[in-house]
């Protein structure tokens, strides 16, 4: 058997940033990964080839906005999917080649094979050619991740029903797409698709799409769908797939039924515990096949760690490499903060970007906060205009008494990188000053937020009037 200090279990972003983390606190780490490819869901199956699917779509959508006389944008018939993701095997191969090196770099030792618990402190790995090796480790970190959860209810072919792995397979771009599930997923294949000309639907059972969005930010996601010709199905689901030659037949739960030519089932993840044998170690997940942790990321047994989609929300990439972090910095005792920032922003790669960071109204309304919001629409901002996307708005959400920034929420042209000024601007604890003294380049999106903080300052003075007035009339 090997001794290690620490082993991962997991090559994606938790389990890679977590390994190298605990490595350059001085530990003997290994890294388990049953793939052949390093990455997890993050390289090779959710974000970046969904994300380079985008972008060629992004691409004929922008070229069809800047006014190209007489030339016409049409994705062809016979396209596949793979081969509109034009920069995937690009940015993948990079992705594999970035991780190993950086695994490698730190010195963690890596492993290819399934692993499970043999005990609390012992991981056998099932190696591909059917050998064992067995591990042992005082800190065990399980960065399995999720997979496409399957309601039983729809049969999942991949010929007509898909799920969001298999659909990035597609042979060719279908007439018609039915999306179930309107969550991050569906939301963003929802936008693709209909960019690239397909005649898109979406079937969600909740009030409105994504709905831990500030609600103006998901209103103005929906209003730029329907202009996308996207037709939206809400409150609703779907209660019957019925494949055909040419179609499938979606029963709603009213009874009432629509026609597709494919249909994306996109109604949420389950993590991958089976092959762990949790029980060796003393564990039991969720029906979802969560794993509950605390603060650190310790699981009910405390030399088990987990982070990443394994623990539930937001399942993000970018949270879960913090996450792995976080955890590996508390086992191991490092000096950096053990517990993870509670500043998350989330970006929503939708063509148009949606991004958030902080309160939003319904939250601090909920605490009894009193804000003032303040917005600038991109229809009147000179950069937009020049790429042809003068859509959405920066808004930011600020304490109305001090200015304090609580808030940022944009949707529009690459709001998921403009969202990060407001961020640092949030974690010094700015104010609405900062953006109304800062002198921005000309012409960006950036400068947006300087029109925000000004109308947000106006309802701070508004506010102040109207309470002086309140006052003087309360003392006649
Ligand atoms: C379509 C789609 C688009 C997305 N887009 C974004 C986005 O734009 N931005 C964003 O932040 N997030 C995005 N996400 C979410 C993101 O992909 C995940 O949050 C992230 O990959 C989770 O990382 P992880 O390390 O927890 O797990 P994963 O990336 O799932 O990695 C888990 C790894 O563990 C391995 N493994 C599992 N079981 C075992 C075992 N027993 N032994 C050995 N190895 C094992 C797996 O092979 C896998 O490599 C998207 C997801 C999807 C589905
Ligand atoms: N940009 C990003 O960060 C990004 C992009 C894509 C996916 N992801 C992550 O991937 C994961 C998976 O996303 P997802 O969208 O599949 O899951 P999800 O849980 O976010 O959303 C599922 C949605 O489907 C609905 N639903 C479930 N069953 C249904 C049914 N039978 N009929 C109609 N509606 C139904 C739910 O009400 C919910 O709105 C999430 O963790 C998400 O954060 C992130």
């Amino acid at each position: 058997m090997l001794s290690y200090d620490v082993v991962v279990i997991g090559s994606g972003p938790a389990g890679e940033n977590g390994a190298i983390q605990a490595s350059f606190l001085g530990k003997k780490v290994a890294l388990v990964e049953k793939e052949a490819v390093p990455g997890g869901a993050s390289a090779n199956t959710g974000t970046i080839p969904s994300k380079a699917l985008r972008e060629t779509a992004l691409a004929i959508q922008q070229a069809r906005n800047r006014d190209a006389h007489g030339i016409e944008f049409r994705v062809s018939e016979t396209v596949t999917v793979p081969e509109l993701m034009g920069r995937r095997g690009l940015v993948t191969a990079r992705e594999h080649s970035r991780i190993r090196s950086a695994l490698n770099r730190a010195g963690v030792e890596q492993f290819r094979g399934v692993a499970s618990f043999q005990d609390p402190h012992t991981i056998r790995v099932a190696v591909p050619d059917g050998g064992e090796q067995d591990l042992h480790a005082e800190v065990i970190l399980l960065a399995t991740g999720t997979r496409p959860f399957h309601p039983p209810q729809y049969a999942i072919d991949n010929a007509r029903v898909y799920d969001s792995d298999s659909i990035l397979m597609l042979d060719r771009i279908p007439r018609s797409l039915a999306i179930l599930g309107g969550g991050v997923a569906g939301c963003e294949y929802a936008s693709i698709f209909a960019a690239l000309g397909v005649h898109v639907s979406i079937i969600d059972s909740k009030d409105r799409l994504l709905p831990w969005l500030d609600a103006e930010l998901s209103t103005a996601m929906q209003d730029l769908f329907a202009l996308a010709g996207i037709d939206m199905y809400q409150r609703t689901r779907a209660m019957r797939l019925e494949p055909g030659d040419k179609d499938v037949l979606v029963t709603l739960k009213d009874g009432s039924r629509l026609v597709a030519e494919k249909v994306l089932v996109a109604a949420g993840r389950i993590g991958n515990v089976e092959s762990l044998n949790l029980g060796a170690a003393g564990l039991k997940a969720t029906d979802k096949g969560l794993l509950e942790v605390n603060a650190y990321y310790q699981t009910a047994v405390p030399h088990v760690y987990a982070a990443g989609d394994l623990v539930g929300f937001p399942g993000l990439a970018s949270t879960s490499m913090e996450q792995g972090r976080v955890a590996m910095n508390h086992a191991c005792g490092g000096s950096r903060t053990q517990t993870l920032s509670s500043l998350l922003p989330v970006g929503i790669y939708t063509i148009p970007e949606v991004s958030g960071v902080g309160d939003t109204e319904e939250q601090l309304r909920a605490r009894g906060h009193e804000y003032v919001v303040g917005k600038a629409t991109l229809v009147g901002n000179a950069r937009a205009n020049l790429i042809g996307e003068a859509v959405g708005f920066v808004k930011v959400v600020a304490d109305a008494h001090d200015g304090k920034l609580l808030g940022v929420h944009c949707i529009g042209p690459h709001a998921s990188e403009l969202v990060h000024l407001g961020q640092a601007v949030m974690s010094h604890g700015g104010n609405l000053n900062y953006f109304v003294e800062a002198v921005f380049n000309y012409p960006t999106l950036g400068e947006a937020y300087k029109y925000a903080a000004y109308d947000a300052l106006e309802k701070m003075r508004e506010r102040t009037n109207v309470r002086s007035i309140e006052s003087a009339a309360a003392k006649k």
